[in-house]
């Protein structure tokens, strides 16, 4: 069978999956996933009708690090009979200003994508490194890059510079928005659900262990609450979101800390982790008594609250809000509580509908439509991945 492989190569997790593909059409036979890396390493794997493939354990120094879980995945991919690696789709955190569409990778992609590996510092290098490994391996099967940013690529430029001297953007220096292959994903599927609301104003909010919000308008992306990085906007498992800048410089400046302290600070050990000091993790926050998991939880629903704000100040008021990512599919008391927060723009929950995860989960009097949507990045990465190979080159 033709197939496509997708990677989603991230700070702690290797995701896989394997496509078939019968003409136009994508079939997933594959879902995989190395958890736990460097700590409690985990390979499990499922076929597309969800029955169990492999589920096995790895001592922690067995997979201490990324290349060792693409070399695990990697050995176990190969015992699977009957594919014939068509192309290899990735998922690519940055493009910076030069990819506003997924892009066949060669090596001056990979040195410009390269580039921007200090602009996702948790993401990029981890992004690359199955990259250049094919490029040694299977050298003559094209792989496509799809990148986090592409999908915000549309922004108006007075909604994606920032009040710095115009230089500066020309150099790069943008708000490029985060997550966008999860909200083209649920724009698609929305659609799908409630075609007349994904035509109107619909904030999505990807809360995962990263976090961000989205404002689509008619189905495409016009605000952000990400940015240059994806340190911006909503608190995140170990980032903080948005923080004064002048934090920054008090770090550096007074408390004499190097840049590299500084970055470790903001992507590792800030955020619900940092707030907390328990956990990067929403569900052990939610199962704890300690004030400091309560403080962290307030903090969180808060921030989701003014961020919603600030987006629907962008669309001038909205017809739905969605939640999607590991938080926004699974945890009904957060729904609940940001929901609360929106109270003042009409929305009014729907609790049964919510604690039963339902797709829509808004009363039918409510001003906005709620929505729960599952997202499925490796999904888009693959529609990406088929359609770029089978565009003929001009
Ligand atoms: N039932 C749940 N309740 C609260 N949080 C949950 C639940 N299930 C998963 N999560 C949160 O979702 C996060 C993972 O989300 P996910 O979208 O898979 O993130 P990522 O792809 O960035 O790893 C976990 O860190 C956890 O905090
Ligand atoms: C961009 C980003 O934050 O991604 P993730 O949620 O996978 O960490
Ligand atoms: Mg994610």
């Amino acid at each position: 069978m033709e197939a496509l492989l997708v990677v989603n190569a991230g700070s702690s997790s290797l995701k896989f999956q394997v496509f078939g593909i019968a003409g136009a059409d994508l079939k997933r036979e594959v879902r995989g996933q190395i958890g736990g890396i460097g700590n409690r390493p985990h390979l499990l794997a499922k076929a597309g009708d969800g029955a169990p493939l492999i589920d096995r354990s790895y001592a922690a120094d067995a997979v201490r690090d990324l290349p060792a879980a693409i070399a695990a995945a990697r050995e176990w991919l190969r015992t699977l009979d009957g594919f014939e690696l068509h192309a290899i789709g990735h998922r690519v955190v940055h493009g910076g200003p030069d990819y506003a569409q997924p892009v066949l990778i060669d090596a001056t992609v990979l040195d410009r994508l390269a580039s921007y590996q200090d602009l996702a510092p948790l993401h990029q290098p981890n992004n690359l490194a199955p990259i250049r490994l094919a490029m040694e391996i299977n050298a003559d099967v094209p792989q496509v890059a799809c990148f986090d940013t592409a999908f915000h690529r549309g922004h108006a430029k007075h909604t994606d510079c920032y009040a710095l001297p115009r230089a500066f953007y020309d150099q790069g220096v943008r708000r490029y928005g985060f997550h966008g292959l999860s909200y083209e994903y649920v724009a698609e599927r929305l659609r799908d659900v409630a075609p007349q609301v994904a035509r109107g104003r619909v904030i999505v909010a990807h809360l995962g262990s990263g976090a961000s919000m989205c404002a689509l308008r008619d189905g495409l992306s016009i605000e952000s609450t990400m940015g240059f990085t994806a340190l911006d906007g909503l608190p995140m498992g170990t980032r903080p979101g948005q923080l004064d800048p002048g934090v920054v410089l008090y770090l550096i400046i007074q408390k004499g800390m190097s840049a590299e302290a500084v970055s470790d600070l903001l992507y590792h050990d800030a955020g619900l982790k940092g707030l907390s000091g328990l956990s990067n993790d929403m569900r052990d926050l939610l199962a704890s008594d300690d004030p400091h998991a309560a403080l962290a939880i307030d903090h969180f629903v808060y921030r989701c609250g003014l961020n919603a704000g600030m987006l629907a100040a962008a669309l001038g008021g909205i017809d739905a809000f969605v939640f999607t990512a590991g938080v926004g599919e699974n945890s009904a008391p957060i729904r609940a509580r940001i929901v609360e927060g929106l109270a003042w723009l009409g929305a009014e929950l729907d609790p049964a509908a919510n604690e039963a995860g339902a797709m829509l989960i808004s009363t039918p009097k409510s001003r906005v439509a709620l929505h729960v949507l599952p997202t499925d990045e490796e999904l888009m990465i693959a529609r990406h991945t088929l359609a770029l190979i089978r565009t003929p080159a001009d």
